[in-house]
């Protein structure tokens, strides 16, 4: 499903973030990325979803090189991909369903269809109760449960989540991974990238640690690695 073959990545201020990385992720895969901070996690993510280019090699998404794609078609190649950030990014004047049905409307589906679908998604992360409430009135851990409500509302291919626990306490935070893990056992390929040892440890998943920009580690069923 994805595929890096020796990506680079330079930022214009000459930071070199990835380096000569070749990864392959399959479909229904669940894939933590660990690291020390800087190592490059966060570019990975972000190439897969086209927010940046990488300065060489080839990204790939079900076959389709991303480097090529022409900037039309990235909002189709998005519709396929859920992300979730550790900062929640939620709108602040709409209410919770509103949040959640935001991209669907923009897509142009009727407003019963996304009401209907937003509160489906609502009812899969448990926040049927909240639907008309606003993010500032929930706590942290539902509000990023809205966020992961509004990272499958459009049933993606695949999830990415940037640190989604970083936020929140370790009860919140298993509650969240227990939203990813039951999404990725209905065959949505989840990559998330974490500092949360203890997460990591537990849930004996593949791991790949990156390490100034390089593939340092790739483990099945593997750990966190790193003391904290
Ligand atoms: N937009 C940017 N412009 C310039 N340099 C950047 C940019 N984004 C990241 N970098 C640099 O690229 C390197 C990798 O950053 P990245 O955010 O991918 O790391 P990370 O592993 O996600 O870190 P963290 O665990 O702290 O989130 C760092 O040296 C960082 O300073």
């Amino acid at each position: 499903m994805i595929q890096l073959t020796n990506v680079s990545k330079i930022y214009p201020n000459g930071a070199k973030a990835l380096v000569d990385v070749s990864l392959r992720i399959g479909k229904g895969e669940f894939v933590f990325l660990v690291g020390p901070s800087g190592a490059g996690k966060s570019t990975l993510i972000r190439l897969l979803y086209r927010e940046e280019h990488p300065s060489r090699g080839l990204v790939s998404f079900n076959g389709q090189n991303l480097v090529r794609m022409k900037e039309r078609e990235v909002p189709f190649l998005r519709r396929k991909i859920g992300v979730i950030f550790q900062d929640f990014k939620l709108l602040p004047r709409k209410t919770v369903r509103e949040n959640v049905g935001f991209a669907l409307e923009v897509l142009g589906l009727q407003r019963h269809e996304v009401e209907v679908r937003a509160e489906k998604a609502l009812e899969l992360v448990g926040l049927t109760k909240k639907l008309k409430a606003f993010p500032h009135e929930l706590s942290g851990g539902e509000q990023q449960r809205v966020c992961v409500a509004r990272a499958i509302v459009n049933d993606p291919a695949l999830l990415m989540a940037d640190e989604p626990t970083g936020n929140l306490d370790p009860d919140t935070s298993w509650e969240i991974m227990d939203l990813l893990h039951n999404i990725n056992k209905k065959g949505t390929t989840v990559v998330m990238a974490t500092h949360a040892k203890d997460i990591v440890d537990q849930m004996k998943k593949r791991v790949v640690a990156i390490e100034q920009g390089r593939i340092a580690r790739d483990d099945e069923k593997g750990g966190y690695g790193y003391e904290l």
